[in-house]
């Protein structure tokens, strides 16, 4: 066993928003893997719980020994072993004492000790040698809801993907041209605008939803047509932030329009057909299986339905929706259920029942690049990691590398 763990260190780093967050360091006797957490801003009810009560101070204080005198001693590449020793130094049902950010950068380092132990990367570690594929970037481009200021559109997020793309450097700058031309867009219907840009690097304009539902799709024809493939507009809806569940409905208080659940169902597949919509997350609250179901069965066969704080990376959950035909796509961020076990399950539960995986960043982020790994490890189609910004291009560098290293890399199948 070459990846014997020596030491772990916990400390307390920034995250893009500049708060705390954690990274951890375990270090193995011909080894070395760091990573760290990020944070959401529109979270699932049913995440597990980011820090113990104390924050990251109390990570550091109390939790640090105590992981350190369990994991020392235990070869880093069980991960499995490592992650359940974590949750038993927990012993909650949600990870509330040591806190899931606390356990998701341990697992994510021990991976990463692991590999390097072997001289391997990380997404052939634990991915193996037949993974050829690299995911496309799934890229946002303006931002509204709980990642915006007032006077954004209620939609948290406007996305874009380049599924004609040929390679992933092709992708990656069709999506930084896209981010380019809605400046100009965005200029041309507000004149006043300042160039003000969300948690995740989409700018933040002060028109309507309809307004940035045009643009943005004007943006990926006149883009997709000088580059000469296709690049496809998507949204993250994030619905449970503007769910008003004492009146039962979706309050989009930019337009000055309630929605109830069959109001929207018809409006979501109504943006789906007008603007070819090849992917919408979280169109319904977090607890509204039937509302995503009855969308899924309308468009399944052309757009990606995604459950992120429907699903919450909870293998659980996604049975359930599952058996209720809720989506085809779920968001995969390790945070939400706190260990690389649990996170590869719900990857594997998926994709044996046909729903896509698409690993993902938070709003609030670090320069760590694990999740590129991630993704072309669990063979994931798409990723989610912005388009701009050093957290988010951390990730999309990281995809530019791993391609060049791989000796026949393909994109993902989308279909
Ligand atoms: O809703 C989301 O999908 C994410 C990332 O884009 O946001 P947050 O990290 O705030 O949950
Ligand atoms: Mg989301």
């Amino acid at each position: 066993m070459d990846s014997v763990i020596e030491d772990v260190r916990v400390r307390k780093i920034l995250d893009s928003r500049g708060n705390p967050t954690v990274e951890v360091d375990i270090i193995t006797w011909n080894g070395f893997g760091r990573a760290a957490a990020p944070s959401g801003a529109s979270t699932g009810s049913r995440e597990v719980v980011s820090f113990p009560e104390g924050g990251v101070s109390q990570v550091i204080t109390d939790v640090e020994d105590l992981i350190s005198s369990e994991l020392i001693g235990m070869a880093a590449e069980d991960i499995e072993d490592i992650d359940e020793v974590l949750k038993e130094i927990d012993g909650t049902d949600n990870l509330s004492a040591i806190g899931g950010n606390t356990t998701v950068a341990v697992s994510m380092a021990a991976a990463k000790a692991a590999a390097m132990s072997y001289n391997l990367p990380l997404y052939n570690f634990l991915g193996g040698n037949f993974i050829k594929e690299i995911p496309y970037p799934l890229g946002n481009m303006m931002n509204g809801g709980a990642h915006a200021g007032s006077n954004a559109p209620d939609i948290q997020e406007f996305l874009v993907v380049p599924i004609g793309a040929n390679d992933m450097v092709e992708a990656v700058f069709a999506n930084v041209e896209i981010h380019k031309r809605l400046k100009e867009l965005i200029t041309k219907k507000d004149p006043n605008f300042t160039g003000g840009k969300g948690d995740e690097g989409g700018w933040i304009p002060n028109i309507t939803n309809d307004q940035a539902l045009e643009i943005q799709a004007q943006a990926c024809e006149e883009v997709g047509d000088e580059l000469g493939f296709i690049i496809k507009p998507g949204l993250d809806m994030a619905s449970s932030e503007f769910w008003n569940s004492e009146e039962g409905k979706y309050v989009y208080g930019q337009d000055g329009i309630k929605r109830d659940i069959g109001d929207q169902v018809d409006y979501v597949k109504d943006l789906i057909d007008t603007y070819h919509m090849f992917y919408v997350e979280d169109p319904f609250d977090e607890r509204d299986f039937e509302g995503f179901a009855e969308l899924t069965a309308k468009v399944a066969k052309k757009c990606h339905i995604c459950g992120d704080d429907l699903f919450v990376t909870n293998s659980e959950l996604l049975a359930y929706g599952i058996e209720e035909k809720a989506a085809n796509a779920i968001i995969i961020k390790p945070n939400q259920i706190g260990t690389l076990t649990d996170t590869y399950e719900t990857v594997k539960l998926a994709k044996e029942n046909d729903i896509m995986p698409i690993v993902s960043h938070r709003s609030g982020e670090t320069c760590d690049e694990t999740i590129a790994h991630l993704a072309v490890a669990f063979g994931a189609p798409m990723i989610k990691t912005g388009a701009i910004g050093g957290e988010r291009i951390a990730k999309l560098n990281e995809l530019i590398r791993i391609e060049e290293e791989m000796s026949n890399p393909r994109m993902a199948n989308l279909f």
